[in-house]
């Protein structure tokens, strides 16, 4: 067995994969599937339909995570102030859940992840096991009951980051659920949270605060319930895995995922299916008004609320269209209409309150 508090630099990348198989393989091989695990070249899928559905992510540190999210101010200048387990737990299912949410945003089901770790070389082979051991608890999730580890790859670099590809197949009936099919007259619904994530991320970068102490939140009790909510949104997303098939059987006629933010996505499916959005300004005020604690704490005022519901990215959430005559199913909430694009004007989504905010953009640089 490899040390587990060796650094990866010390231990080498065989001795890393060795303790990585420990992880990975006993749950591979719980689920069938993987004709071919880790160890070859390649890995080998047995598909059960004739499509694969492919897509990939990355997750930086710096960019999308910090380690001091997972630090106690309290523990600040200890001598093990690192905290051994949730750290690279919740930063493997982070990474994997948004791969997840991919594939389920195209009504699929996911059926491998292959996962590209560069690490710099301090990091312990216990960081890497428990980093697997994240990405294991998102397949645990309803919806990824039949997603194995198919393999990675291995590299240095000065900053930890994470490349995941996911793959999966159409669930029953081989549709896909595209973002370019909503039709005038349908309704817009979501399944999962809405501006939780960006509310996480609000208290995770409060100016001069290193992280959300255990202090705090006993100061906080009244709110501790979203608040915790919206931590866990951001370290630990729960995708809604299994709403993309749902939706798809429901006859949802278009969606996606919602990373960016809800209306840089929703604009996104507005100009892909060349239709013009209707937000249900009642419907956005129902979904903020539980955030109105978290700005409060924060010392923002109560728009910070709206912001996060139509700006804030990283929910993972998804959101779909379906025919007005068709039942939601279960977990969908109404969030507007789907309209003709007006003679005069564009693809797009019309909301009462003007954003400050335009989503997330993963290259631009704010200057
Ligand atoms: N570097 C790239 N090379 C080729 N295609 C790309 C590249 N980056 C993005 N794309 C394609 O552009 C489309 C949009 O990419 P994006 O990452 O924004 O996906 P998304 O689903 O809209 O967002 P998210 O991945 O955050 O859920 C996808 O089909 C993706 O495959
Ligand atoms: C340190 C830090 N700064 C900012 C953010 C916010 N953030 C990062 S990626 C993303 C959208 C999805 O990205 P992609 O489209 O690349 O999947 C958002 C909203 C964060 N999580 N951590
Ligand atoms: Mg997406």
């Amino acid at each position: 067995m490899t040390d587990q508090q060796l650094t990866v630099g010390q231990a080498g990348e065989d001795a890393v994969l060795a303790a990585v198989r420990e992880v990975i393989d006993p749950f591979n091989a719980q689920r069938p599937g993987l004709a071919l695990g880790p160890g070859d070249d390649a890995a080998a899928l047995t598909l059960g339909s004739g499509q694969a559905v492919i897509t990939t992510d990355t997750m930086s540190e710096g960019q999308d995570f910090r380690r001091q999210w997972w630090l106690d101010p309290e523990s600040l200048g200890a001598a093990e102030f690192e905290p051994a387990e949730e750290w690279p737990q919740d930063v493997g299912t982070k990474a994997a859940a948004q791969n997840l949410s991919d594939i389920n945003a195209m009504g699929a089901v996911p059926t491998a992840l292959v996962v590209s770790l560069t690490l710099p070389p301090q990091t312990t082979v216990a960081w890497v096991a428990n980093f697997y051991r994240g990405v294991l608890r998102a397949c645990e999730a309803p919806g990824a009951g039949r997603c194995v580890v198919a393999g990675g790859d291995f590299g240095a670099g000065e900053a930890i980051s994470v490349t995941i590809t996911a793959l999966g197949e159409p669930a029953a009936g081989g549709q896909l659920l595209r973002r370019d099919r909503a039709e005038p007259g349908d309704v817009l619904a979501v399944c999962g949270q809405l501006g939780r994530a960006a509310a996480g991320l609000a208290l995770l970068e409060r100016p001069g605060e290193a992280s959300v102490s255990s202090d705090e939140l006993r100061h906080w009790q009244d709110h501790a319930a979203i608040i915790r909510e919206c931590l866990q949104a951001q370290q630990q997303p729960q995708p809604p895995l299994n709403a993309g098939p749902a939706a798809l059987a429901a006859g949802a006629s278009a969606g996606l995922d919602l990373s960016d933010g809800l209306l840089r996505d929703a604009g996104r499916l507005a100009a892909a299916s060349r239709v013009q959005i209707r937000c249900d300004d009642a419907a956005l005020a129902a979904e903020a008004q539980p955030l109105k604690p978290v700005a409060g704490i924060l010392g923002l005022g109560p728009a910070a609320g709206s912001e996060w519901v139509l700006s804030g990215g990283e929910d993972y959430s998804l959101l779909a269209t379906f025919p007005a005559d068709a039942p939601l199913p279960d977990g969908f909430r109404a969030l507007g209409t789907v309209e003709p694009v007006p003679a005069d004007g564009q693809p797009g989504v019309l909301v009462a309150a003007e954003p400050s905010g335009t989503g997330w953009d993963s290259l631009r640089q704010i200057l």
